[in-house]
């Protein structure tokens, strides 16, 4: 790869002469002298789907790795055998720095809180419209989670032929989101766009047609479509594991590395024409728990001056907080501080199922 960062060698790997003796001997034993970078698509059972360079490869993670997790989206190191062929298992010995993290609360499924996306730079939030009807507390706790984990979000109302999008964009119009709307039977042009030159993680609950999306978007993915439950008006999860899929190119580590250098501003976004998204089926909660008032306020920078007035450890919700004062003398926009306190408050508790 011609762009650096994936032919990247262990900096320890430097093999030195014994003084005195003719063979070359290691320091220490070389730990991954032929170790290259490469972008995990999926995980299932243990096994880790990786993409390096433009191969395929499955790997397993190395004893050494110890239980750190290694989730969609990581880069990783690979050594062993990194032919791609069926029946091969290269091992991964090291994942790089991410660059953001999504987590997933614990809930009584599962009693650990995991990460489950690394390195995404969008949250698509997909609503629908109708059937099942939307449900602005997700989409509160999606923004929360999105805002905190350094995501931009974009709103993405489905089954437009079902019902209008505009009391929910009333809702969300003092945040000034990104928005577009879609149906199944529609142009997705304006979505295409919006996912154009970054690394998207789809989250939604379950029904609200985001399988057809992702198999609209990339038709090679097929990924399996469920029928809304006509009693509950819920999906069946029919789609079990997350999977990143390439749109408008081919698979490549190197996309990956350009993807990640427009995040990072080193080149411009707008020339990329192509991005990935990262589909999370059964991912329906986010542990808001760690998140503070001061993580959300990043994302109102309009309220900073207000909040400065604040007594210390203001919880912005309660009594002799100064974001009232300040409404009170006119000196900020309600709408802002209404939407504010409401992210903030949807902290509290866990998604209702
Ligand atoms: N009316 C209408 N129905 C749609 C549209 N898109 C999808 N559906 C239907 O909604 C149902 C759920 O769609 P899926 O794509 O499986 O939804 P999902 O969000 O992936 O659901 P899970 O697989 O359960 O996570 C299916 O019966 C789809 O045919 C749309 O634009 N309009
Ligand atoms: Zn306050």
């Amino acid at each position: 790869m011609r762009d650096g960062r994936y032919l990247d060698i262990d900096e320890d790997d430097v093999r030195v002469r014994a003084r005195g003796g003719s063979r070359p001997r290691t320091r220490k034993r070389p730990k991954h002298e032929n170790a290259r970078l490469g972008f995990v698509t999926a995980v299932n059972r243990g096994r880790y789907q990786c993409l390096v360079g433009d191969l395929s490869v499955v790997a397993m993670k190395a004893r050494e790795l110890g239980r750190g997790s290694i989730v969609v989206g990581d880069i990783v190191a690979l050594v062993g055998d990194l032919s791609g062929r069926p029946g091969t298992l290269a091992r991964i010995v090291r994942v790089e720095k991410r660059s953001s993290v999504l987590r997933r609360t614990a809930d009584d499924t599962d009693p650990v809180e995991r990460v489950i996306v690394a390195n995404a730079d969008q949250m698509v939030i997909v609503t629908a419209l109708a059937d099942p009807d939307p449900q602005p507390r997700f989409i509160d706790r999606c923004l929360v989670a999105a805002y905190e984990a350094g995501l931009d979000p974009l709103l993405c109302l489905t089954k437009s032929d079902l019902a209008s999008p505009d009391a929910l964009l009333d809702i969300y119009a003092p945040l000034g989101l990104r928005w577009v709307v879609t149906r199944r039977d529609g142009d997705l042009s304006a979505l295409r766009e919006q996912l154009m030159g970054r690394i998207s993680v789809l989250v939604g609950p379950s029904g609200v047609g985001k399988s057809t999306l992702v198999n609209l978007l990339v038709p090679e993915a097929r990924r399996a479509v469920g029928d809304v439950n006509v009693v509950t008006g819920r999906g069946r999860h029919t789609s079990t594991s997350a999977v990143a899929l390439p749109i408008g190119a081919p698979a490549s580590a190197e996309s990956v590395e350009r993807l990640h250098a427009a995040r990072e501003g080193r080149i411009d976004r707008s020339e990329l024409d192509y991005g990935w998204i990262i589909d999370t089926p059964g991912v329906r909660s986010f542990g808001l728990a760690h998140v503070t008032p001061d993580d959300l306020l990043a994302a109102f920078p309009d309220l900073d001056d207000a909040v400065a007035d604040c007594p210390d450890h203001c919880s912005h919700l309660g009594d002799g907080c100064a974001l009232d004062e300040w409404l009170a003398r006119g000196e900020l926009n309600p709408a802002r501080v209404t939407s504010f306190r409401r992210l903030l408050a949807s902290r509290e508790g866990e998604l209702e199922r």
